[in-house]
């Protein structure tokens, strides 16, 4: 808890975990929770199936493709308007129910987020999912001057490319990215299952705890939206966050719990150098 004074954490808040409103609220708690606590909480959020559900309302096709959104000049309006018009402007007004903390951005802003277009696999051959971004590089000058503004920044998956073009990005992706540029000492990303099963899709065995050498060797075994999750935690610890959490996002209260329980639930992924303490917070 000392440890973590002053220190940035960055929640991932995903579409899955959040369609359920009272989530909504107790996970506005435990953000501004950890603000009083003296930490410096940035949320950066998802919205996979808000989208889909517009997308759906507008007669579009919704498509995945190794876990991205095959994103179309058409569906990227969409997403832009989901994201950014309603999802981002949600969780703003209920963090703000407990005071002006939260400031809506958009990776897109002040060229916090800056991505190319990802290529994409599937089968060992390449697929053309659109305008899905990776994220080359991040400026998170703007972020840092609201969080010594004592704010909670609420970013938006969605980066500019230097090519003009605005590209549609994993929430999962945009929040290690961030998290790596901003130093944070935690990266924490909510979702709708327990954490990581190891003999997924019988869903019965979490693995509590994995360096970043084991998770590397499991990537390539992962399927769909655990991916790009994956992935990102990968990175994240890769890059220097101090460890990665994911967590059961349908659970009241799963952040704190994540950050300050004696043992955090769900999957933690630790850089290779950490030693490895049976029953430590992990
Ligand atoms: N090994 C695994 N362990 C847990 N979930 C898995 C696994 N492989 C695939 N999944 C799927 O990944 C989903 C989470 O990814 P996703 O739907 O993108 O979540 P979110 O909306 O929270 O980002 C789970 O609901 C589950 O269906
Ligand atoms: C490229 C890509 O797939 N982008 C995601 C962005 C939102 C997201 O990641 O939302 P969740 O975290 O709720 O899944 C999408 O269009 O669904």
């Amino acid at each position: 808890m000392e440890e973590l004074q002053g220190r940035t954490v960055v929640v991932k808040f995903g579409g899955n975990a959040m369609v359920d409103p009272s989530l909504h609220r107790t996970f506005a708690q435990d953000v501004v929770e950890l603000w009083h606590a003296g930490l410096r909480p940035v949320v950066v959020h998802g919205g996979g199936p808000q989208i889909s559900a517009m997308l759906d309302r507008l007669d579009l096709e919704v498509r995945f493709e190794a876990g991205l959104r095959v994103t179309t000049p058409e569906t990227m309006d969409v997403v832009r308007m989901v994201l950014t018009g309603r999802v981002q402007r949600e969780l703003v007004g209920a963090i703000n129910a407990h005071g002006p903390f939260a400031v809506g951005l958009s990776g897109e802003d002040a060229h916090t987020m800056t991505a190319v277009r990802r290529p994409a696999w599937v089968d060992g051959r390449p697929v053309d999912i659109g305008l899905v971004g990776d994220i080359v590089s991040v400026d998170a000058a703007t972020v840092r001057a609201l969080l010594e503004q004592g704010r909670i920044p609420v970013v938006s998956p969605i980066a500019r490319g230097a090519d003009g073009e605005v590209y549609n990005v994993n929430a999962d992706l945009a929040a290690s990215a961030l998290a790596v540029a901003l130093g944070a000492e935690r990266l924490v990303v909510l979702t709708d299952v327990e954490g990581l099963y190891a003999d997924w899709p019988h869903s019965t065995q979490v693995v509590e705890r994995l360096t970043a050498a084991e998770l590397d060797g499991l990537l390539p075994e992962l399927a769909s939206g655990m991916l790009p999750k994956m992935e990102g935690c990968l990175r994240a610890v890769r890059s220097g966050v101090g460890r990665a959490h994911v967590l059961d996002g349908r659970v009241p209260h799963a952040v704190l719990r994540g950050v300050f329980g004696e043992k955090s639930p769900g999957t933690t992924v630790v850089p290779d150098t950490l030693p490895v303490r049976e029953g430590a917070g992990a």
